[in-house]
């Protein structure tokens, strides 16, 4: 398998560390993708993911796997059982539920921040800015960090008792949030405990290495 990626974006860092945990890293190989030459906006990638945007996973058929969830959810299914997406349809609908509401409610507003109240990834690649709306969703994010403090003061996981991709997508957002010098306040604790937890998982420490062959 081929992952299309940039190797410090917190998208492509999801799917990083979702193979790490399934132990897949070495069953995939990358390919870097320039997001600041806007490489990712031209025809040749397009064709391999409509929207423009990394990470896209190559398999050996030729098809094109576009979306960090559904990335995940195939490589989950790649083993004898999932570990990422839940086994029972509640564990399932519920991961999906907190997986998508850490995209809607944290990260993708992080990211909206990024490319419209930041200088994002340069003038060439951001044609169209709202700064109001970047901010507006900056504030939207810290809603979202509030919200997630308050899920993880009553349960050890963003989606339950196991760690699961929703998870994974939280800890995505830190990522981002770190990038983009947006402080997630001090006082959300449950929440800043968590990524305690979090940053000690081998694959959240590893992710930037992954696929370095300096390394
Ligand atoms: N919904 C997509 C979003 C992916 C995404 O926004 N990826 C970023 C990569 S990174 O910023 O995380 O490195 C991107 O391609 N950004 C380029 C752009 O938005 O022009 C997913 O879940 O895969």
């Amino acid at each position: 398998m081929t992952i299309h990626d940039f190797n410090r974006g917190p998208f492509p860092a999801r799917v990083r560390i979702a193979l790490a945990e399934l132990g897949l890293q070495d069953k995939v190989r990358f390919v870097e993708v320039n997001l600041r030459t806007g490489a990712h906006k031209r025809p040749e990638f397009l064709a391999k993911n409509y929207s423009g945007t990394l990470p896209v996973l190559e398999l050996a058929d030729g098809a094109f796997i576009a979306e960090c969830t559904a990335i995940t959810e195939y490589l989950d299914h790649l083993g004898d059982r999932p570990r990422l997406t839940g086994t029972t349809a509640r564990e399932r609908g519920v991961i999906h539920m907190m997986n998508k509401r850490a995209e809607i409610e944290f990260l993708d507003p992080i990211s909206v921040y990024f490319h419209h109240a930041t200088p994002g990834l340069g003038p060439d690649v951001e044609l169209y800015q709202n700064a109001e709306w970047g901010e507006r969703m900056r504030d939207k994010a810290l809603r979202g960090a509030r919200y997630f403090d308050e899920v993880l003061s009553q349960r050890p996981n963003v989606a339950g008792e196991t760690f699961s991709m929703a998870d994974i997508t939280v800890v995505a957002a830190f990522i981002f949030a770190d990038i983009v010098k947006l402080t997630i306040p001090s006082h959300l604790g449950h929440l800043h405990a968590w990524h305690d937890r979090m940053s000690a998982r081998p694959s959240v420490q590893g992710w930037r290495d992954m696929g370095r062959s300096d390394r």
